[in-house]
């Protein structure tokens, strides 16, 4: 009920139901934003099934509500499916508590700026066998992009190395994650609008379908854990452990002192690492390629920027980064024009006010990416692609570098420094490489790029398609040949 205060403006509710039919949606990013144009308020409030949601379309309000009041906006609804799905480990679902924080923890121990520096070697390597892989099959480029972010995060997590995609284990984990992802939005199923139906015994609650796809997105999950796990311990007994974060923790002397709670805790980062990581990452580089190859004038640009600085006498290197502000502004752009996670939710623990609106303690507060990435007074044109926008008069790179696709307050992405770093060094050794384009059919025509993109539980990925990627000059060949047998 509400105490001393109207709720926030919203779409009206419907008696019983409450605004279910306002909260279906195909693209929720861009259907929220409207809200705030139709309601003429930054925040709107609806309702259903007694569950409250507060959309959060504007950074300043997500500013006051996610950081300055984050000690009450930073826990997570709570979604029945999750434990149907096994998924009560994933650190980016966790309840706001004890255990969360010893995961987040080590996850900052491992992903903070200056332990990503850590990762260099590896991200170098994986980003290098890309390139390898775009040089010899451009056309199985969606093939590529996976095993980039795929065996990044495998191999840091567990020293596991995969050779291809179609490594069963990550067949396994990829299978799982699709399945409990689409089980765990609002009207995936019903469990989740009326949460005690999850306590009803299988047989009687006529929720066959969903039930056992939980089951099976469990098990699946389940059998990638433990087999990488394994492998890690195998490869240690061997002594061909590579370096990681499971191999380093079971190789430390203070790990058989280490309670179970912390050894539960660093395979739940683990698996965590492993579905943050990746559909995130596939997604920007993707979005990356299909800009690319629309906008050949900014590439041009980024391509003179990298030859001036660095020269045709080898690959780029992190350290290249300060030195390539056009790069970095293409970095930010990327990142603005589409987030791979459009709305986040968090959830409130206690009772609010704000702007003279009641908020209810576990109103689910959605912090709209999607609609503070466009908002056309921070962002003028929002849809065009202008890394241009990042440049102030004097032709410096401005102080805007906050990347608002990584999310808000304490549970803003904790993997950004890591994030960061392979998509940074990505688009600079593509960049250096390559040129994308238009692909051509067998008449020589261009076709046009398929500039689509379907939502997946919370992600946004790009739909296939089709350009060209092409070696810049044999030079390039050479460097990226000449890498590979060295590290062979
Ligand atoms: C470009 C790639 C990535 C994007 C766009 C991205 C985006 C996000 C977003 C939007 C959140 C939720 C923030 C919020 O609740 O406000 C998040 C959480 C998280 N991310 Fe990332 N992420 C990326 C890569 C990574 C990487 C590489 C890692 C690990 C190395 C990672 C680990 C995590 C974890 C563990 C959480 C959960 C944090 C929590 O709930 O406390 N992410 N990420």
């Amino acid at each position: 009920q509400q105490k001393n205060g109207p709720y926030a403006p919203g779409p009206k509710p419907l008696p019983i139901v409450g605004n279910i039919l306002d909260l279906q949606m195909k693209e929720p990013g861009p259907e929220y934003a409207k809200w705030s144009k139709k309601y003429q308020s930054g925040i709107c409030f609806a309702t259903a099934f007694g569950n409250n949601i507060l959309v959060v379309n504007k950074h300043a309000d997500a500013d006051e509500l996610f950081e300055k009041r984050a000690k009450i906006y930073s826990d997570r609804p709570h979604i029945p499916m999750i434990k149907l799905v096994g998924w009560e480990g994933m650190v980016s679902l966790m309840p706001y508590g004890n255990y969360w924080r010893l995961c987040r923890r080590i996850c900052q121990q491992h992903f903070n700026y200056e332990s990503a520096k850590n990762y260099r070697p590896i991200i170098r390597e994986k980003v290098h066998d890309f390139l390898l892989a775009l040089l010899e099959t451009p056309n199985n480029f969606a093939s590529h992009n996976k095993m980039l972010s795929i065996s990044f995060a495998v191999s840091i997590m567990y020293g596991y190395q995969m050779k291809s995609v179609d490594d069963p284990l990550i067949t396994a984990a990829n299978h799982s994650l699709l399945l409990a992802g689409s089980l765990l939005t609002p009207d995936a199923s019903i469990i989740n609008l009326f949460p005690f139906l999850a306590h009803i015994p299988l047989w009687l609650s006529g929720l066959m379908t969903s039930r056992k796809a939980a089951a099976e997105a469990e098990g699946l999950m389940k059998y990638m854990q433990e087999s990488m796990l394994n492998f890690a311990k195998t490869s240690i007994k061997n002594g061909a452990a590579v370096p990681s974060l499971m191999t380093n923790f079971i190789e430390k002397p203070s790990t058989s002192q280490a309670g179970e709670e912390e050894e539960k805790a660093m395979q739940d980062v683990a698996f965590t690492t492993y579905a943050g990581a990746t559909d995130t990452t596939i997604a920007v580089t993707s979005t990356f390629f299909y800009l690319m190859a629309k906008h050949p004038e900014v590439q041009r640009k980024a391509q003179a920027e990298i030859d001036q600085i660095i020269g045709s006498t080898r690959l780029p290197e992190f350290d290249d980064r300060p030195s390539l502000p056009y790069l970095e502004a293409i970095y930010r752009e990327v990142m603005r024009w589409n987030q791979s996670v459009p709305v986040i939710p968090h959830a409130l623990t206690e009772d609010d006010y704000y702007k003279g609106y009641f908020i209810p303690k576990g109103t689910t507060v959605l912090g709209n990416i999607w609609a503070m990435n466009h908002d056309e007074d921070v962002y003028p044109e929002p849809f065009a692609f202008k890394p241009e926008r990042f440049f102030d008069e004097n032709g410096n790179l401005d102080k805007n570098n906050r990347i608002l696709s990584y999310g808000f307050g304490r549970r803003i992405c904790v993997g950004k420094a890591v994030a960061s770093s392979v998509v940074w060094f990505m688009m600079a050794s593509t960049l250096s490489c390559f040129n994308i384009g238009k692909a051509k059919d067998e008449f020589g025509n261009e076709i046009e790029l398929n500039g689509e993109y379907r939502t997946e539980g919370l992600i946004t990925v790009k739909e296939e398609f089709k350009c060209s990627i092409l070696p810049r000059s044999q030079v390039y060949k050479d460097f990226i040949q000449a890498e590979k047998n060295t590290s062979v």
